[in-house]
């Protein structure tokens, strides 16, 4: 597959700035280490952001919506017109995103990426970047044209250098689409090469021959795809309209030095994406949490990202992101703010 999309260079994390975060982090009043996961995500930050102390004063999330062609195979537990209606309940604040958002302090984007009936709003907060009435079945056949996928990056990269220039530090993603942990576990066998039983979990919650049903559509599809791998080849195949945006869109946000906060499976499974057009684009990542679906923790494993929540999420819609914010800011806030051992005037390690 001939690469279409002109993919500017990703810059390395700032060396500088992690070794200045490094160094003060073992000043700290606290036993070396003693911040757990925190210590590395400040350190991280810092080389992201350029910055010793990070902030993170301006997050965004950005939910973007699709409808799935494969839902016609009867492999969710919800009709399709969920998608549209949750646009709706985003829109109208009432999600569980809407709450955490609020709660973060974080604003709110919904994209329209290809809902079915691509909806109508002049809402401050609402995008509309439609591919088109939702990806074909990928049971059957490829998801979408080349075109559309090129366009779905192309649209996400632009998207994220906006946010940039907006003067947004951090990309939380999140996404809304029935059907679409079925993409997210095809593109889970596809890159991280297993089997469809392993990666396919319940979803919005299909059940015993349902669910059976649902690993043979994984199976075929992924077996339809065989080689097929290279550049945009999986998202064309397989993919979404939401998630060939969202996987731009960690694509741009790097570019920018911009931090982006995955949360749940099918998200995750747009930084496989991201990965396989830009490797470096996944050392601004970081991964909110680990849920429920089997393929999640595959994922993150195949991108080297630890979770830093567990809390049996399955939700979607960036809801595991948002709730993750607050700890990224707490992160930067102990590095910046917490006393050394000098200016406190407390005695180090026995040597
Ligand atoms: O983020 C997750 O890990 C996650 C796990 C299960 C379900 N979801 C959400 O549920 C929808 C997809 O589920 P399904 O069963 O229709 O494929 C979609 O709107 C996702 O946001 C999300
Ligand atoms: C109600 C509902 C809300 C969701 N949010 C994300 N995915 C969802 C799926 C359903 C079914």
């Amino acid at each position: 597959m001939e690469q279409v999309v002109n993919i500017e260079p990703i810059a390395p994390l700032d060396q500088a700035a992690i070794a200045q975060a490094q160094q003060r982090q073992n000043q700290l009043t606290k036993p070396q280490g003693a911040l757990g996961q925190l210590e590395a995500l400040s350190i991280q930050l810092a080389g992201i952001r350029q910055q010793c102390p990070p902030t993170i004063q301006k997050p965004i999330i950005i939910v973007a919506a699709a409808d799935h062609g494969v839902t016609e195979s009867g492999v969710s537990a919800y009709p399709s017109s969920v998608t549209a209606q949750m646009v709706a309940n985003f829109l109208a604040g009432g999600a569980a995103v809407s709450v955490l958002a609020r709660h973060a302090g974080a604003e709110l984007l919904i994209v329209d990426a290809g809902v079915q009936t691509a909806i109508s709003s002049s809402a401050p907060n609402f995008r509309s970047e439609w591919l088109g009435a939702g990806t074909k079945n990928l049971a059957i056949e490829p998801v979408m044209s080349q075109a559309q996928a090129q366009s779905a990056l192309a649209r996400g990269i632009a998207l994220a250098h906006e946010l940039a220039d907006a003067g947004h530090d951090l990309i939380a993603l999140g996404e809304m689409g029935i059907g679409n942990t079925t993409a997210a576990a095809c593109l889970t066998a596809i890159y991280c090469q297993q089997a469809a039983a392993t990666v396919t979990g319940h979803g919005t919650g299909v059940q015993s021959e349902q669910y059976q049903h649902k690993i043979a559509v994984v199976a075929q599809a992924v077996a339809r795809v065989g080689e097929n791998i290279d550049g945009l080849g999986p998202l064309i195949e397989v993919g979404g309209f939401e998630i060939g945006i969202l996987a731009g869109i960690i694509v741009g946000a790097a570019q920018r030095r911009v931090a982006i906060l995955l949360d749940g499976f099918i998200t995750t499974a747009a930084a496989l994406v991201a990965q396989a057009l830009a490797p470096q684009a996944i050392e601004y990542c970081i991964a909110a949490h680990c849920g429920a679906e089997p393929g999640h923790r595959i994922a993150l494993q195949q991108l080297g990202l630890r979770p830093l929540l567990q809390l049996d999420l399955r939700l979607g819609e960036g809801s595991g992101a948002a709730l993750a914010i607050p700890l990224l800011q707490a992160a930067c806030k102990i590095l910046g703010e917490m006393a050394t051992f000098a200016s406190a005037q407390v005695d180090t390690a026995n040597s």
